[in-house]
């Protein structure tokens, strides 16, 4: 079969650089275009000196309909509004669409879902296989115990990061209400200040760190009485997100239209 042709949108950016790293050095892919916004700095240079990766003859371009008919997926980390208007796109072009962006509200992730009707699009909060396989041990935990477990999530990212609780917090978030059987929306409590009174048993709490570099921290505690499990992953380097988006694109090329997370894609679905 020959490589599948994958566009990079965003490219300019944290996640759209290592996403062409990641094409350039994984087998089975070739970038077929890179795409920025109107007015980026970024738009005619060579997507391959962009990314540090050396000259590939791929100009950045913010031709998304033309770079989109001549690809057969797309490899999108860029913010909600871009994310929505390229499922759109990747619609009409039926190419696989994967969808990193975080901070996407609840009418935009229907209106993804229902592209996601006519291509083949994975969309997770986080593409490792070490954060997908951590949310399942979390689920696990839940489940094992009871209410006398406190579940906080924590996550810690770099000072640019403009959403929060990031992607992977409710992921966490949510497979730990999946494994307790309880509805995160109207369980969860996204910030502390004053006087708060005591804990609501049964809660799910979130605390948000940002500063610095930090590529991205996530913790899940379950603290009872006298004792505390802490499941953490820790991201040194964002080419596990990029090379599991690529992986994610190889694993939907062919597949018929259906929306899909990055666990279906590993295999750890229903584990
Ligand atoms: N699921 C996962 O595994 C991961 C998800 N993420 C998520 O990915 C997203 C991007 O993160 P990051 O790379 O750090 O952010 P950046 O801000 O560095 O990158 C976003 C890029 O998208 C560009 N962009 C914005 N609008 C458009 C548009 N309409 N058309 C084309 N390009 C556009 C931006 O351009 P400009 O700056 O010029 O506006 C920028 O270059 C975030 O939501 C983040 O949470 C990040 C890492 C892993
Ligand atoms: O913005 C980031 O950087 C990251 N975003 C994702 C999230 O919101 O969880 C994934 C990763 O943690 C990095």
């Amino acid at each position: 079969m020959s490589d599948m042709r994958l566009v990079v949108v965003g490219a300019g950016g944290r996640m759209g650089r290592a996403l062409i790293t990641a094409v350039t050095e994984m087998d089975g892919v070739v970038l077929s275009g890179a795409i920025e916004r109107e007015g980026s700095d970024c738009l005619g240079m060579d997507a391959g000196t962009l990314a540090g990766v050396g000259e590939n003859g791929v100009a950045v371009t913010e031709d998304a309909l033309a770079a989109f008919a001549a690809s057969e997926g797309v490899l999108d980390f860029t913010t909600p509004e871009a994310s929505l208007w390229f499922s759109e796109l990747a619609a009409q072009a039926r190419i696989v669409h994967v969808i990193g962006t975080t901070g996407i509200s609840a009418e935009d992730e229907e209106r993804i879902a229902a592209a996601g009707r006519h291509c083949a699009t994975v969309k997770s909060g986080n593409m490792s296989l070490g954060v997908n396989l951590a949310a399942q041990l979390v689920r696990e935990a839940a489940r094992a115990l009871d209410e006398d477990f406190d579940i906080e999530v924590l996550e810690m990212h770099h000072k640019h990061k403009v959403d929060a609780p990031s992607g992977t917090a409710l992921m966490l978030g949510r497979a730990a209400a999946e494994g307790r059987g309880i509805d995160l929306d109207s369980r969860s409590v996204r910030s502390r200040d004053g006087i708060t009174g005591p804990r609501p048993k049964g809660d799910i709490g979130f605390a948000t760190l940002r500063g610095g570099s930090v590529v991205g921290e996530h913790s899940a505690v379950f603290a009872g009485e006298g004792e505390r499990i802490v499941i953490s992953h820790i991201a040194q380097d964002r080419s596990i997100f990029a090379r599991g988006a690529v992986k994610a694109a190889l694993w939907a090329r062919g597949r018929k239209p259906g929306l899909f997370s990055m666990a279906d894609v590993l295999g750890l679905t229903g584990a």
